[in-house]
């Protein structure tokens, strides 16, 4: 893994968590999607080299909409940048890890994704994430 790419927090109103994140980090979102699959819609700042995405639930069955009604508000999950997602896959799944969903799916900004249950990461979600570009 190379390093961390973002950090998910979870969000119950995007637009006012927007607000807030700009204020505090003292630069604007760049930019904001949908990904319907995955039932978010995000919201990603810059910090350096990493990000912050801000994730509201666009329907109930969403993970998101089942961590705020659990734990509420918060950081969701931890993103790894990744060369070869498919190698990190099976070196993962060697090492014991499950992984939720091995064949990689399309997520946000331009990222093919794989998420590890957080069962078996000390209680963490783990994103692994590959720019789609590098794979083709
Ligand atoms: C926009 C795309 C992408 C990107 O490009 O960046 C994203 O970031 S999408 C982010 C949203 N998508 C996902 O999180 C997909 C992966 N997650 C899942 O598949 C599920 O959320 C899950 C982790 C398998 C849990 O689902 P489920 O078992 O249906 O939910 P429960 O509510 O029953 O939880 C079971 C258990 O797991 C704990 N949990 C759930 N989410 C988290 C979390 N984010 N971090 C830590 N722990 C989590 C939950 O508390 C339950 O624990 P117990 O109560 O102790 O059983
Ligand atoms: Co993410």
């Amino acid at each position: 893994m190379k390093k961390i790419e973002h950090i998910g927090i979870a969000v119950k109103n995007l637009e006012n968590s927007n607000e807030l994140f700009a204020k505090l980090l003292g630069t604007a979102s760049f930019k904001t999607e949908t990904v319907e699959s995955e039932g978010v819609k995000t919201s990603f700042f810059k910090l350096g080299t990493h990000k912050i995405e801000l994730l509201e639930a666009t329907n109930e069955d969403s993970a998101i909409a089942k961590f705020i009604a659990k734990k509420g508000e918060g950081i969701h999950h931890i993103a790894f940048d990744v060369d070869d997602i498919e190698a990190e896959v099976k070196r993962l799944t060697d090492e014991g890890f499950v992984v939720l969903n091995e064949i990689p799916k399309k997520g946000a900004d331009n990222k093919l994704v794989v998420f590890l249950h957080p069962k078996t990461t000390n209680g963490v979600l783990i994103e692994l994430c590959q720019e789609i570009s590098l794979k083709e």
